[in-house]
């Protein structure tokens, strides 16, 4: 949050938010029913975390009251700040996998299951963008070592979970070779899972995503038209955070949160640094530097969408 200006005298008002998804991917979305503020918007179901309660608890309590049932586990999604005219709110989001009891509407709002594809025909409120765009993305982001040959990685790709997004970082390949094994990749990994680095034309025809580094954010006048897929810059602080929520992108990677064997000492974000400018980011971000897999639980809990880098999943550097 800025120090100065209207959100610093306008209330921030936090709310416990819980998204539930049965395993075929549907989430539950409810309505907003006459009388509320609001009333006729679709939103995740969730309310205002009360004084002296957690999140967690806020959470659960939300729940019980508005749907009737028992929540079993839950991890933090994203947290993110909106200003309304009125006030700013702070939702603070988590993904619901397992709970007991079924959703019933205890408070005459609307449910209903939707797959991610369709959530597009409901009004949802006007803050909840990002929390799509979290939905969406994977929890790894997994970057390709410099100097990989292609064959190199090809045959490594079978290995890697495939549930994550690729991006092809082979800064010292000619853009020939790079274009060649883009195509290569795009027929074995799905491509809306492939993101590329080259001219966003690429990305566009071969309906791969697009990755940005923090100098293009600033360099970039819009958006760029065509990269149908996933738009990702990478980020040191909040000013290149801004830009790429300024530029519509979809998420932003951020670090390094830990040494990185390339960079050892390099200045680090610790998780609570890391965290404070997630939540300002407005839009889904990862931790890079130092990190892979082993490191989920701490980065979600960070409020991270998920973790990116290269040795964790390549190993070396
Ligand atoms: N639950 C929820 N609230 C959202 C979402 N998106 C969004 O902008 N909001 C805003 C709308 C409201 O201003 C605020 C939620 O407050 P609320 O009035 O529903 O809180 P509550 O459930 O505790 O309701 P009440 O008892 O005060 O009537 O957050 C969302 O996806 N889910
Ligand atoms: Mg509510």
């Amino acid at each position: 949050m800025p120090s100065t200006g209207p959100d610093s005298v306008r209330k921030l008002v936090r709310i416990a938010v819980g998204v539930l998804r049965r395993a075929n991917g549907d989430v539950l979305i409810a309505q907003r029913p006459d009388g509320k503020e609001a009333a006729g918007w679709w939103e995740f179901p969730g309310g205002k975390i009360e004084a002296g309660e957690s999140v967690e608890q806020a959470l659960h309590r939300e729940l019980r009251e508005e749907l009737g049932i028992q929540l079993q586990s839950a991890r933090r999604l994203i947290v993110l700040r909106h200003a309304y005219p009125d006030k700013t709110v702070e939702l603070d989001t988590w993904l619901v996998e397992r709970w007991q009891g079924d959703p019933q509407s205890l408070e005459d709002q609307a449910l209903a299951w939707s797959s991610l594809g369709r959530l597009g025909d409901y009004r949802l409120l006007p803050a909840d963008g990002p929390i799509l765009n979290a939905l969406r993305l994977p929890s790894q982001y997994l970057i390709t070592p410099p100097d990989i040959s292609a064959d190199e990685l090809v045959r490594r790709l079978p290995a890697l979970p495939t549930d994550a997004l690729l991006r092809l970082r082979l800064p010292r390949l000619a853009d020939v070779g790079y274009r060649r094994l883009a195509g290569q990749v795009a027929e074995c990994w799905a491509v809306e899972r492939l993101v590329l680095d080259r001219d966003p034309a690429l990305s566009a025809a071969l309906g791969a995503g697009w990755h940005a580094s923090e100098a293009a954010l600033f360099e970039l006048a819009q958006r760029p038209s065509g990269a149908s897929g996933r738009m990702l810059g990478s980020c040191h602080g909040a000013k290149s955070l801004a830009r790429a929520r300024e530029l519509g992108f979809d998420a932003a990677v951020l670090g390094p949160v830990r040494p990185t064997p390339s960079h050892p000492s390099a200045p680090t974000l610790d998780w609570s640094a890391f965290g404070a400018l997630a939540a300002d980011a407005g839009l889904p971000v990862y931790a890079i530097g130092g990190v892979g897999p082993s490191q989920l639980a701490v980065a979600w809990q960070a409020g991270a969408q998920g973790v990116a880098g290269i040795s964790a999943w390549f190993g070396g550097e």
